[in-house]
């Protein structure tokens, strides 16, 4: 995530503006673009197959069947990521064009917000074996797609007691949630009643999978917007994990120095 100087600070987006001002298609060209995947590291594509192998190890089919990602944004990377894990995936965000987006995708509706196969080939790298053909990254796309589709696309709110409504209580195996309670929070005090909030979807013994932005303000949406990021330490986010009922403790952790982020994976008492 980028930093900015201060005099873009003025122009900083507030939690409060999501809905209006987040714009899909910017943030997608931004970071899963062609040449934004070939520019940068985006940790998720190496942190999330990991995981994803380790659930396929230590996890019986049966015990990772449904998986939900709250704050998936206009994004399908973690349905691609674990594809070969779940059998449901449900895809959830506040933005109501997110959504949209996402329909599209689930449609295979033409649409120019974004290629995946760039990112396809990255998680692939990740997973080992060689350069996948044209014809891999589309078979991996339909996939998660498929998986898509016998999930679904909801609204999400972290603040709401009953954070994804159409879920009507289901539990799901697997809950995820990247770079999203740093963007929905002001404080911590929110964010710590957010992650609460969040594992009422997931069941005992459940995986959560977060991943976080760490001490930074600010991010870009876009090439010309800017949001406010709650300000996370490794520790703050721990603690908000444990008081959550997650075992930390046990927790695999993905932490690049320099990138900013951390990816944890933990299960949940
Ligand atoms: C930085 S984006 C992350 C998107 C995606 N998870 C990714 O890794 O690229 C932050 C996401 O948080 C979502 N968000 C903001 N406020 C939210 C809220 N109150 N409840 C749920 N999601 C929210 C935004 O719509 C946006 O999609």
């Amino acid at each position: 995530m980028a930093e900015n100087s201060s005099e873009e600070q003025e122009a900083v987006l507030q939690p409060k503006d999501y809905c209006k001002l987040f714009d899909p298609d910017a943030y997608l060209q931004f970071y899963f673009s062609q040449n934004a995947i070939e520019d940068g590291t985006r940790v998720s594509l190496f942190a999330l197959p990991v995981f994803a192998q380790i659930m396929i190890q230590q996890m019986r089919p049966t015990e990772r069947e449904t998986l939900l990602d709250i704050g998936a944004g206009p994004t399908v990377y973690s349905a691609l990521c674990f594809r070969d894990v779940c059998r449901q995936i449900h895809l959830a965000d506040y933005v109501e064009r997110n959504l949209e987006v996402l329909r599209k995708w689930v449609r295979k509706e033409p649409s120019e917000s974004v290629d995946w196969q760039p990112t396809i080939r990255v998680i692939k790298r990740t997973e080992g074996g060689p350069p996948p053909t044209n014809q891999v990254c589309e078979e991996v796309e339909e996939k998660a797609r498929g998986l898509v589709k016998s999930g679904g696309i909801h609204f999400a709110d972290v603040h709401q007691f009953d954070v994804v409504p159409e879920m009507q209580g289901v539990l799901v195996d697997v809950l995820v949630s990247i770079f999203t309670l740093e963007s929905a929070c002001k404080n911590y005090e929110e964010y710590r009643q957010c992650v609460k909030n969040m594992m009422r979807h997931l069941r005992s013994g459940g995986r959560f999978i977060i991943g976080s932005v760490l001490e930074d303000n600010v991010y870009n949406s876009g090439s010309k917007t800017i949001f406010h990021l709650l300000n996370l330490t490794e520790e703050i986010v721990i603690e908000a994990l444990e008081e959550a009922g997650l075992d930390t403790k046990n927790a695999k952790k993905y932490v690049l120095d320099g990138e900013g982020v951390m990816f944890m994976m933990c299960t949940k008492n």
